[in-house]
């Protein structure tokens, strides 16, 4: 397989629409000396993810972003695969909250879904770096643990109240946020996109 594409450029749009997410993302890019430009600041239409995996997504968001502002563009789908629920909500854990997205809402129907059945479950977060010539590299990352018997913390977003990494008692919503970006699916997908194209 040939080497990922250096990024030598001094600038990328964050081709995400979720501030949660965005802010970890900016925060893993803060050494690197980039110029971050949102989405939203240069009005960039949210697509619609009409790919099967959260690769496929990555890779149509960020060559979304990077045709409509001619700048490279790193994009970041996500979500929460349960093993009871064969892997759902998985690419539709966006969608399981609804327009309103209303989280509560989306893990109440993850805890309903296993009462009695193993609570084992991974987060899962593709990234997806591509530049105007639509060369686009992409890598994934997983964190494995079990889900709470109810929601706990309020820090992070989206499913985090629920979600308990091995190896720890408490939940992504309770921990440390630098704690969580250490060990997180986005931070293990980043670590594979700096040795890639940043080192
Ligand atoms: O597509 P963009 O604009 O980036 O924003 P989005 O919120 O729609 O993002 P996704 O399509 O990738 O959906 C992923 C969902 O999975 C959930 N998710 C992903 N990473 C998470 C994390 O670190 N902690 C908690 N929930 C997470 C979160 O609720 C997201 O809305
Ligand atoms: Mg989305």
């Amino acid at each position: 397989m040939s080497q990922p594409r250096r990024f030598t450029e001094r600038k990328l749009v964050l081709a995400s629409h979720n501030q949660g997410k965005a802010a970890e993302i900016a925060e893993l890019l803060q050494p690197f000396d980039i110029e971050v430009i949102s989405a939203a600041s240069l009005g960039l239409p949210e697509p619609e993810e009409t790919e099967d995996s959260f690769i496929g997504n990555a890779r149509l968001k960020a060559l979304a972003a990077t045709r409509a502002s001619k700048l490279p563009a790193l994009a970041d789908d996500s979500g929460l695969c349960v093993d009871a629920l064969d892997g759902a909500p998985g690419i539709f854990s966006a969608r399981w909250a609804g327009p309103s997205k209303d989280f509560g809402h989306a893990m109440d129907r993850v805890l309903k879904g296993i009462a009695g059945k193993p609570r084992g479950a991974h987060f899962v977060a593709a990234l997806a770096l591509a530049w105007p010539d639509d060369h686009c590299e992409v890598f994934e990352g997983k964190v494995y643990g079990t889900l709470a018997d109810a929601p706990r913390g309020s820090r992070g977003f989206g499913y985090d109240p629920i979600f308990i990494p091995d190896g720890h008692a408490v939940t992504f919503g309770e921990m440390d946020p630098a704690k969580k970006h250490a060990m997180s699916h986005r931070a293990v997908a980043f670590r594979m996109l700096v040795d890639g194209c940043f080192g």
